[in-house]
């Protein structure tokens, strides 16, 4: 793959001066601006490949420059930075031609696979070979861990799947659990791993872009569609499609991809052509979609065709004895990711995560050590850093038993079931109001201890009710 340079598009100096850290770390490219003035300068000098671009600049709109840059700089991939709220400007940006979206404030995991995918989609349409490579490449780097009996299982049919050429794949299982992990496995595993792997997050994409997002359209399809451009099934030939979150999207696409696993023939909006379709279908919910047949919010025929070979991924309160292994796992990547020199984690923090029910499953397990891996100044984690969560939970059950995953031994906290898991917004509000928490109220430093500007505090303060003043207990927000 050539350079990935990318042009930040940000007046914010902290937000652009810390995204330009983080993307140098990783090897890309990087530049910024802090203006349209600035951008339109750099985009001639430093020839991005893809511009991070905020909407609100001091001298105009990014929306005008998004439209500039469609106009004249085809070559170039669009991601808006837009504040999580904010669905319109997203939806507009789109429409002019942005190649993705991302709210603010950033979760650095989705950021960090926005900018990757928009890169791997800009390959694809460059040399097929070395995008195959590229992505097997991240395939085994991120491995699935883990030795409990349920693992094991599940490695076992990730088997069968791979050595068949089952048409249509149904993984279910809560958030977090490693869905993707596992479609990716059974893609690369399989006699289909040279051709590509494609993904869409059905719940992430508006509806009216969906269509197009999956088949592709033809230039003038619908006002603003300015050229052609191909969808996933396309784009997959040969490969595997994974639609994420199909749970979420809206009956009348599921009638579409119905059809596509009926007839294997789909057609780019807008055109009269049809287009073989030579794909596997791995689809993936954290929904009960039989609930969902029933409520008549999911197709009856879509689920039976899909639910022909379907897997079920265990949570991670259901196989605790993965807990260490995962750990040990998470601490190597991220010492590598970050150049830390963690060694391990002390008995007593493992107890810690033992006794806890993981509601977000692997992911959430993953960001509580990058948290404590981030903050901890020792070779050892140690409770110190944990989530508050994770700490109530172990004082009110002081002495972890083996009790895995029994039903009706769930935990449940500030309104968040455990059945439905966790969403990022609430881990990031938990975030939020355990910094101030430690602060005392303090927002300097709470600022200073979450990384993120006194603006940025104040507005995600805002977003989430949250209140800063000290109080007597110390405790600082609701
Ligand atoms: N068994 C595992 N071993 C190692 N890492 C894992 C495992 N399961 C999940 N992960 C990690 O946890 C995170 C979430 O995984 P993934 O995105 O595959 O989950 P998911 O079930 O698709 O979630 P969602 O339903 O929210 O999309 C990723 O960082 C992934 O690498």
């Amino acid at each position: 793959m050539g350079e990935k340079r990318i042009l930040i598009v940000e007046d914010e100096k902290l937000i652009s001066l810390s995204l330009s850290f983080m993307l140098n770390r990783r090897g890309f490219i990087v530049d910024a601006a802090a203006s349209i003035a600035e951008a339109k300068e750099k985009l001639k000098s430093f020839r991005p490949c893809v511009v991070l671009l905020d909407l609100w600049l001091p001298d105009g709109s990014g929306l005008d420059l998004l439209s500039r840059i469609e106009s004249e700089r085809k070559d170039i991939s669009v991601i808006v930075m837009t504040a999580n709220a904010d669905a319109d400007s997203a939806v507009k940006a789109l429409k002019l031609g942005a190649e993705d979206f991302i709210g603010k404030p950033f979760n650095m995991e989705v950021f960090l696979h926005v900018i990757n995918r928009t890169f791997e989609k800009r390959h694809l349409g460059e040399t097929a070979d070395f995008f195959h490579q590229e992505l097997r490449k991240k395939t085994e780097d991120d491995k699935l861990v883990g030795t409990s009996e349920a693992m094991v299982d599940l490695f076992k049919m990730i088997k069968v799947c791979s050595e068949t050429d089952a048409k249509t794949i149904l993984l279910l299982g809560e958030s977090g659990t490693g869905k993707e992990l596992v479609a990716r496995a059974i893609h690369y595993h399989s006699a289909r791993a040279d051709a590509p792997f494609t993904e869409i997050n059905c719940a992430a994409i508006p509806e009216n872009l969906l269509e197009s997002e999956l088949f592709g359209h033809e230039k003038g399809a619908y006002t603003d569609a300015g050229k052609r451009r191909k969808g996933i099934f396309e784009l997959a030939e040969g490969g595997t499609v994974f639609l994420d979150e199909i749970g979420d999207m809206p009956l009348s696409m599921q009638s579409k991809v119905l059809k596509v696993i009926e007839t294997k023939r789909f057609r780019r909006l807008g055109s009269e052509e049809d287009i073989q379709a030579n794909v596997r279908i791995i689809a993936a919910t954290h929904q009960n979609l039989q609930a969902m047949v029933k409520s008549s919010t999911f197709r009856g025929d879509l689920f039976y065709r899909l639910n022909v070979m379907s897997i079920c991924l265990p949570p991670l309160r259901d196989r605790k004895e993965d807990i260490s292994l995962l750990v040990g796992y998470f601490i190597r990547r991220l010492n590598e990711e970050y150049g830390k020199k963690v060694e391990g984690i002390s008995e007593e923090a493992l107890a810690y995560l033992t006794a806890y029910d993981w509601p977000g499953n692997v992911r959430e397990l993953r960001n509580a050590i990058e948290r404590s891996m981030m903050l901890e100044q020792e070779k050892t984690i140690s409770p110190r850093f944990l989530n508050i969560e994770i700490k109530h939970n172990f004082e009110q059950k002081p002495q972890p038993t083996a009790n895995h995953g029994q039903p009706g031994n769930s935990t449940r906290f500030g309104g968040v079931s455990e059945t439905v898991g966790v969403s990022i917004v609430e881990l990031e509000r938990r975030m939020i109001r355990q910094g101030l928490e430690i602060a005392g109220g303090n927002q300097t430093k709470a600022a200073k201890y979450l990384c993120i500007s006194r603006d940025t505090l104040r507005y995600r303060m805002k977003k989430f009710g949250l209140r800063g003043e000290r109080k007597r207990t110390g405790a600082a927000a609701t």
